[in-house]
């Protein structure tokens, strides 16, 4: 019997964030695991028109949920949304369901965040910091709560090249940043966020830092875990391989590159791809929230859940394990041809962007043009590229991250713990991994179908006979170009002819010969 498992029946959970990539399989893995829970509260907001009771119905409809609803058929009713917005004051919630969730709540997973590495400040340090903060009151009102875990990311210190289990300081106290965004305005705030941010590349990482001072801070009696992921990719094994719902981290390029329109990136082949699938965070989490709840560590522990210590792998050989699933299972309808050219040089790097990105998409617009349709992809390259310049900082270098805690924590496992929340990534077979993750976003992000192989397959040929002829067409109106103007391009091209017609006449009488 798993005593995870066991710890998680009967209790009143609160997840934040449960509509989001790690929320939905965290909430997943806990109905499965421990299908006689009590309750999980789940703070979700409304969204694209959709009320929060339509969220979750689409949420327990998708095929992430199909084994749940085996073995937990009830799932539904042991699910309460409540209305919420991590943006207003008291998160909006209502009084009733606000005095439900302090009386009742067990266990809080604070997963909500916003993950956009452009987000303005004020908006980054609302939702990261400043609802961090608002949810810590909360659950220090809360009588019967056993654990607080809060996700972090482990690039909260990535100007670090070392990071160990501990919060680092920032250099201006969180209050006084959460003060300064209540009384300055817009324009001011964009002004000073380089400052602010210092060596960090981006206000996530910065707000993710500033909301683990927070949680040290205001942590009182409670009992209270950080998780500190690395980039989370599609699911390892749980429920199955491959599944993945957003484009954020690599499932994005995937597709970019896929369909052809990303070829080349400026990253170090070798720098570590410290990649970890989402269910083996969700394993983590679980595994903390029992442990932080039953054992009541004197302190705040920090958990790395990061890949690069335990079972390395490089950027250079996950691109080449995308590229070579393409040619087992192609996209559907690519731009061109799928390429992934890592070069760490700046110069070449804005070379091939030039010839390998905007070239084909202007000829690609001009084409348009003249078939009398709207121009349309120089405006998605150009946005293609900006994303891929925000994540080039993450795959040009390589952190190390001590992981004491989470050894700790996989050794005071039982075996049955062990295999049901697994998050040793050692067993992980990365080729085995990176052709799952491919597979999932082509079948759960492009929903396309597999009996389109085929198909998809007969369009790259096309496309790479496209692609001979016109290289061909192109060498040779510049080569005639070249031989209009240059006496020393035609006495080359003299030269050339003249030892072919030699290379051949020689040919030919060897053989009569022979004869
Ligand atoms: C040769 C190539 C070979 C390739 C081989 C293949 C694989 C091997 C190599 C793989 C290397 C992986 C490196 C990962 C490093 C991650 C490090 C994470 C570290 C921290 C981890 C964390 O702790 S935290 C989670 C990470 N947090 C994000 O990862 C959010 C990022 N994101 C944004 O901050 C916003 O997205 C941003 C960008 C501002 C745009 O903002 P924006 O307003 O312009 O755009 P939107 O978001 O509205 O999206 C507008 C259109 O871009 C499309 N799109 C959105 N994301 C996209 C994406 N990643 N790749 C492509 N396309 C994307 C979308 O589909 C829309 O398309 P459409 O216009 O057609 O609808
Ligand atoms: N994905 C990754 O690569 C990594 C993620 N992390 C961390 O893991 C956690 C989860 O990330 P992930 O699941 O990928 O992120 P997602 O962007 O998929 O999910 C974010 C969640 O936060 C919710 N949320 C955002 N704003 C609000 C708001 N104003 N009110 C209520 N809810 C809100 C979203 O709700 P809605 O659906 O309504 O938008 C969504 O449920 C985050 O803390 C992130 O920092 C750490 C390392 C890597």
């Amino acid at each position: 019997m798993s005593m995870i498992a066991a710890f998680y029946g009967g209790k009143s959970i609160l997840i934040t964030g449960a509509t989001g990539f790690m929320g939905k399989v965290l909430m997943e893995k806990l109905f499965r695991t421990s299908p006689d829970l009590k309750v999980v509260y789940i703070l979700v907001r409304t969204k694209a028109g959709q009320t929060t009771q339509q969220r979750v119905f689409q949420i327990l409809n998708s095929k992430l949920f199909e084994k749940v609803k085996e073995v937990c058929p009830n799932v539904h009713e042991k699910i309460r949304a409540i209305y919420a917005d991590l943006n207003q004051n008291d998160f909006a919630i209502s009084k009733e369901d606000m005095q439900e969730l302090l009386s009742c709540t067990n266990i809080i997973f604070h997963c909500a965040a916003t993950v956009r590495f452009d987000d303005p400040l004020r908006h980054a340090v609302q939702l990261n910091v400043t609802a961090t903060q608002q949810l810590l009151l909360m659950a220090s009102q809360m009588p019967k709560l056993e654990a607080f875990i809060h996700i972090s990311t482990a690039f909260s210190n990535c100007n670090l090249k070392h990071i160990d289990e501990v919060i680092y300081p920032c250099p201006v106290e969180p209050k006084k940043i959460i003060d300064s965004m209540e009384w300055l305005d817009d324009a001011i705030i964009d002004e000073i966020t380089p400052k602010l941010i210092g060596d960090r590349p981006n206000t996530y990482t910065y707000t993710k830092a500033l909301g683990e001072m927070v949680v040290q801070q205001e942590s009182g009696n409670l009992n209270i875990a950080i998780i500190r992921p690395s980039i989370v990719g599609a699911t390892w094994q749980e429920p199955f391989p491959g599944w993945v719902d957003n484009l954020n981290g690599p499932s994005g390029l995937i597709i970019a590159a896929g369909k052809g329109f990303l070829r080349s990136i400026r990253a170090t082949p070798m720098a570590v791809a410290d990649l970890i699938p989402v269910d083996t965070v969700v394993n983590l989490t679980l595994a903390v929230g029992w442990y932080t709840a039953v054992h009541r560590p004197k302190s705040t522990l920090i958990y790395h859940c990061t890949s690069g210590n335990f079972n390395p792998c490089n950027w250079g050989k996950m691109g080449f394990q995308v590229l070579a699933t393409f040619e087992k299972v192609p996209f559907e309808k690519a731009f061109r041809r799928p390429n992934a050219d890592f070069t760490s040089n700046i110069i070449t790097s804005q070379y091939w962007n030039a010839v390998s990105h905007r070239a084909p998409a202007i000829i690609y617009d001009f084409y348009l043009r003249l078939t009398g349709r709207k121009p349309r992809m120089t405006k998605l390259m150009n946005r293609l590229l900006r994303t891929v310049s925000m994540l080039e900082y993450f795959v040009n270098r390589s952190w190390e991250w001590s992981t004491y805690n989470t050894e700790m924590l996989m050794s005071e496992l039982s075996p049955e713990d062990q295999r049901v929340f697994n998050f040793d990534v050692r067993q992980l077979n990365w080729l085995e991994y990176i052709e799952n993750y491919v597979l999932g976003v082509k079948k759960y992000l492009l929903k396309e179908d597999m009996a389109g192989i085929p198909e998809a397959k007969q369009h790259l040929r096309r496309l790479r006979n496209i692609h001979y002829l016109f290289n061909t067409a192109l060498f040779l109106i510049a080569w005639r170009l070249l031989i209009a103007r240059s006496q020393m391009a035609r006495n080359v091209w003299f030269f050339i002819v003249s030892f072919c017609y030699k290379f051949l006449s020689y040919f030919r009488a060897s053989s009569t010969l022979k004869v």
